[in-house]
């Protein structure tokens, strides 16, 4: 039972005003912060002080705080009343929800605006989705970011329940006979646009390191299987996946090579119906912790693409990179490594078609959720801006913090309409159709996001000064996202190799008949 809160006045709050005994009002509630005080991370002096001991301290609680920091049960218990004749102004997040700051979410879910891609199917699978993510996953994902521990089965396993993870691979003949998000979508009509609204709506809740260890190996390693393993590969591997009992790695890139996939040198070599494997990989996304692994060998007359599952000759071991040690970025070693010859993906000596073709999803996928990353970099940004009071002002009230916050909101608003029209291409081609005509653009819509994100990463960190420095508090998520932005711009794919990759498709295309 939910204590009853008494109602006291102004007048009895401020008789708390004494070291043992200091009350404060925040937002219309009363906390009896006596007991607290020494345990309070900001120590007890700030909580003595003549303007907050028994007076009206939400102004300097919000300077200082983010608001979840009250909804935490352990501070919820601090409250010992409401003052009379006020009413609460901040309210706490419903999942689910909307947020009302503008640019926080794309114009489809603003209220009245309009879109061209998006039907009202789609806005009730986002609410469906926003509301999973923010219950379900949002908590652990927290957790792991700071325990860098893989992220719990049961989280897998809510999310194989919802179908997500077969979801995050795409529209596609995997879809049939799955019930998706409780139904809300059948298999036949789920596009492109749903699974970006996935992608996005795991961005609002996870960390760039959550984002990757929430399965993106997964995302990345199993569809060369969908789309060029047999038959009987597929039966052992694709259920057990989708099931969040398997685990699978996309291992491609090497210490000897990384965006030029012509240099690897992981080696596989035929003895009659096994494939021997030798080589290293790193960098590899949830490899510490796969079961299978979708990799790139060179082979006698070309590159080939093998899943190798876990077993003998297997070993991985983690790298301390720049973000959480929750994404279990490993690098992996094949010691002669006995794969059976049906494990083998796509054509023998033209693995560079299937890994190449792979990219596109892989990327376009990144560009879904590091959009949705920068919108709440924005969100955060406006928030911050407007409740910061400097020199007795808000911060808005500086020119040179509405200018950056128009580039950010300019930048996040061309990488989303961007993205969405690329979405579109790919709602209307086939497989064969997106790699030929949609890795120009995707490479060079990959690279303007990640530029567009670290130009943010860092207007950002100036609107919130020393509070982007520390991993706690108020500026926390900034933080994060000034460390880890960089992951966009080199993960599947380098910046300046994709800027480089979408103009020399632009070249190849170019019309031997024209001249200026
Ligand atoms: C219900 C009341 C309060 C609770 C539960 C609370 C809790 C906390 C927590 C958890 C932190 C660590 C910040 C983080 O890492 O997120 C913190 C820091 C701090 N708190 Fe409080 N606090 C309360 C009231 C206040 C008030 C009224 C003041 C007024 C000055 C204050 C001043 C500070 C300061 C100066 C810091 C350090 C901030 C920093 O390192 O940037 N707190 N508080």
């Amino acid at each position: 039972m939910s204590k009853v809160l008494k109602q006291y006045t102004v007048e009895e709050v401020a008789q708390h005003n004494k070291e043992d005994d200091v009350w404060v009002i925040i937002d219309a509630k009363v906390y009896d912060l006596t007991k607290f005080a020494n345990l309070h991370p900001g120590g007890p002096n700030v909580l003595f002080a003549a303007s907050i001991a028994g007076q009206d301290a939400t102004q300097a609680f919000f300077g200082l705080h983010k608001h979840e920091v009250l909804l935490r049960p352990q501070y919820q218990r601090l409250q010992v009343g409401t003052v009379a004749g006020q009413t609460e102004k901040i309210k706490p997040p419903v999942p689910g929800a909307l947020s009302k700051v503008p640019y926080a979410e794309p114009s489809w879910l603003s209220q009245g605006y309009h879109s061209p891609y998006y039907t009202e199917n789609h806005r009730k699978f986002q609410t469906a989705v926003r509301k999973f993510f923010e219950t379900e996953v949002a908590p652990e994902a927290a957790k792991c970011e700071d325990s860098g521990k893989r992220i719990p089965q049961s989280v897998v396993d809510k999310m194989a329940e919802a179908n997500i993870i077969a979801m995050r691979l795409g529209p596609g003949k995997h879809l049939q006979g799955r019930t998706l998000m409780g139904g809300i979508v059948k298999p036949e009509e789920f596009d492109y646009f749903y699974e970006g609204i996935v992608h996005a709506e795991l961005a609002r809740v996870s960390s760039r390191a959550v984002v990757d260890g929430l399965l993106a190996g997964l995302v990345i390693g199993l569809p060369p299987v969908l789309n060029y393993g047999s038959k009987e590969l597929q039966a052992q591997v694709v259920d057990e996946t989708f099931a969040g009992r398997k685990y699978v790695a996309l291992a491609i890139t090497e210490a000897f090579a990384g965006s030029d996939v012509g240099g690897l040198q992981t080696t596989a070599v035929r003895e009659g119906d096994e494939w021997v494997i030798t080589g290293t990989k790193k960098w590899i996304t949830n490899g510490t912790f796969a079961d299978y692994f979708t990799t790139g060998c060179k082979t006698e007359n070309g590159f080939t693409v093998i899943l190798i599952p876990r077993g003998e000759g297997v070993s991985t071991k983690q790298i301390k990179t720049a973000y959480s040690s929750v994404a279990g970025t490993a690098y992996v070693t094949f010691d002669k490594v006995r794969v059976p010859v049906g494990n083998t993906l796509g054509p023998v000596g033209k693995g560079m078609s299937v890994i190449l073709s792979n990219f596109n999803h892989e990327r376009w996928m990144v560009c879904c959720t590091s959009v949705s990353t920068q919108r709440l970099v924005v969100e955060e940004c406006l928030k911050w801006a407007t409740q910061r009071i400097v020199f007795g002002k808000p911060l808005t009230n500086l020119a040179v913090i509405r200018s950056k916050l128009a580039f950010m909101i300019s930048r996040v608003e061309t990488s989303q309409n961007w993205l969405e029209n690329v979405t579109y291409q790919m709602c209307n081609m086939n497989y064969a159709e997106q790699s030929d005509k949609l890795a120009g653009p995707i490479g060079l819509l990959k690279q303007h996001i990640s530029r567009s994100g670290r130009e943010t990463a860092e207007d950002s960190t100036q609107i919130f000064g020393g509070r982007a420095l520390t991993v706690t508090g108020m500026g926390k998520f900034i933080e994060n996202f000034h460390r880890t932005s960089g992951f966009d711009a080199i993960l599947a794919g380098a910046e300046d190799v994709l800027s480089d990759l979408g103009v020399r498709q632009a070249l190849k295309k170019m019309p031997a008949d024209t001249r200026l």
